[in-house]
């Protein structure tokens, strides 16, 4: 006899994974917001692959999304990141973490409503300029006053944010904690679980 008491209860994780069903999950927000760190845990709760938009283009392009911005310009940027996003939508499920601009683009959030679950991980100015004040590899921070950009871009960008299908307040709390809202928010917005 063994006293050993096996759970078979479906985990959070598995549940959302069973509501979001062949959809895909797509983390949008601010630089600092948490997208890239916060998707990668996502994933392997829902057991789905992910992948990092940023990441997939300097895999592509062979270059650094700094040099690309330098070379190429902001426009240029803009269109491989459309069509690196468009691709991997077609291919999912799985979970995409997009660079901040992604979902501002027109077409790009057309593209990111129509193939996946949008989740806009929120955070205030103070949360955000601490965690990018600790690196310097986004072009777009390169300027005489960084928080000042991000504040200007937080007034921009957070009404077409809104959009997002989801929102989940990104504080300064445990990265497992984020994680879980995301997980329980899927599951609130997918509506039925079917494993449940
Ligand atoms: N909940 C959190 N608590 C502490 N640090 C976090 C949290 N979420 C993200 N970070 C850190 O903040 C920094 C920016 O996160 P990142 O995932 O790169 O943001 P984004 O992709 O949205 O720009 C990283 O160093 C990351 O580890
Ligand atoms: O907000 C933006 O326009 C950008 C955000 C960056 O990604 P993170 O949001 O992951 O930092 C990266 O795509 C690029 O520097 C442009
Ligand atoms: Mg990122």
């Amino acid at each position: 006899m063994t006293d050993t008491i096996l759970n078979l209860e479906p985990s959070l994780g598995e549940r959302a994974r069973s509501a979001l069903g062949r959809r895909n999950l797509v983390l949008v927000g601010l630089m600092g917001a948490g997208k890239s760190a916060i998707g990668r845990l996502v994933a392997q709760h829902l057991g789905l692959p992910f992948i990092d938009t940023d990441t997939e283009i300097e895999r592509v392009s062979r270059m650094s999304i700094a040099e690309l911005f330098a070379a190429y310009g902001e426009e240029e940027f803009r269109a491989l990141e459309t069509r690196v996003i468009k691709r991997l939508l077609r291919s999912g499920p799985r979970v995409i973490s997009t660079g901040g601009g992604a979902f501002i683009n027109d077409r790009t959030r057309a593209q990111i409503q129509r193939g996946g679950v949008s989740v806009w991980l929120k955070a205030d100015l103070d949360v955000l300029w601490e965690r990018v004040n600790k690196r310097d590899h986004r072009p777009l921070l390169k300027t005489e006053n960084p928080k000042q950009t991000l504040k200007d871009l937080m007034d921009r960008r957070y009404p077409i944010y809104e959009e997002a299908d989801i929102t989940v307040l990104s504080r300064d709390v445990r990265k497992d904690v984020i994680t879980g809202e995301v997980l329980s928010a899927i599951l609130e917005h997918c509506g039925k679980d079917k494993s449940a």
